[in-house]
């Protein structure tokens, strides 16, 4: 049984055919890295998977039933998403924040009957290392603080997929990497599945099991770093020149660009 399953995709916006024949199967407990140049329809492959956007022909199964079926709370139980700017500029405390995750397993008064719902806010709290900052307006924060709010409340969410749209774009190093950290951690304890849209190679090497790479809305090619990240690949989905080193501790390929031929 796989976790996430597509089967002859296409998808249509406007006149454009965005999504085009799109076979793909994810297992539980993947970390899959979506990569392609812009506008390849790596976004509007989330989009499709998560049910925000329909599709006009083919299936997106999610335990072996139709995303369409599931009803919208029933969904957010399975699946959560976290995008490149993962919650809005607003004056509201970060526990509070964090706590918004807990909607689907709200009752019509906004109860949280969860017997251990304290216990999963704190190892939330801790593991994220915000315990200190439970109080500050989340508009306080900088941005590699409130990315850690976003995980926070997808976590608080307890998916068993995870959605990443380009999670790390507005942070510093230092933050891609700890991001990168504690959702790798996080997958490894859940056994949770990861669906990331990346647009840093080297990062989606060093944590992806599997690379999809999309083209004009097709798979151009998938499997893992070491099959995909090759120069031959990269020239001809990106059109760039590069060269391969292996990362020194896990022995991954890490790319390096090439600039053009100097006349
Ligand atoms: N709402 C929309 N209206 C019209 N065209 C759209 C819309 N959303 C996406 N598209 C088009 O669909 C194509 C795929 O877009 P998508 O955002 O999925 O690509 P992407 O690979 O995520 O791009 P990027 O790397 O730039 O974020 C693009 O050509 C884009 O212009």
């Amino acid at each position: 049984m796989s976790r996430i399953e597509l089967r002859a995709v296409t998808k249509q916006i406007g006149q454009k055919t965005v999504l085009r024949d799109v076979n793909l199967k994810i297992e539980q407990g993947q970390f899959v890295g979506i990569i392609g140049p812009n506008g390849s329809g790596k976004t509007t492959l989330l989009h499709t998977i998560s049910g925000v956007e329909q599709i006009e022909s083919g299936e997106i199964n999610i335990d072996d039933r139709a995303v369409s079926s599931y009803r919208r709370r029933e969904l957010a139980r399975k699946l959560a998403v976290l995008q490149q700017d993962g919650i809005p500029n607003i004056a509201y405390p970060v526990e509070d924040v964090i706590e918004m995750g807990r909607f689907p397993f709200l009752d019509w008064l906004g109860r949280d009957h969860s017997p251990d719902i304290r216990e999963v806010m704190d190892r939330i709290m801790t593991r994220l290392d915000l315990t200190s900052l439970a109080g500050r307006p989340v508009d306080e924060l900088s941005g590699g603080q409130r990315q850690r709010v976003a995980l926070g409340k997808v976590m608080a969410q307890q998916p068993q997929v995870l959605l990443l749209d380009e999670p790390t774009t507005y942070l510093d190093i230092r933050y891609q990497l700890q991001f990168m950290e504690l959702v790798s951690e996080w997958q490894k304890d859940e056994n949770l599945t990861v669906v990331a849209v990346m647009h840093d190679l080297n990062l989606a090497s060093m944590y992806c099991d599997r690379l999809v790479v999309l083209q004009e809305g097709r798979i151009a090619a998938e499997g893992t770093p070491h099959e995909i990240l090759t120069p031959d690949t990269l020239h001809s989905v990106f059109e760039v020149r590069s060269a391969l080193a292996e990362h020194p501790d896990s022995g991954v390929p890490q790319i390096m660009l090439r600039r053009k031929e100097q006349l």
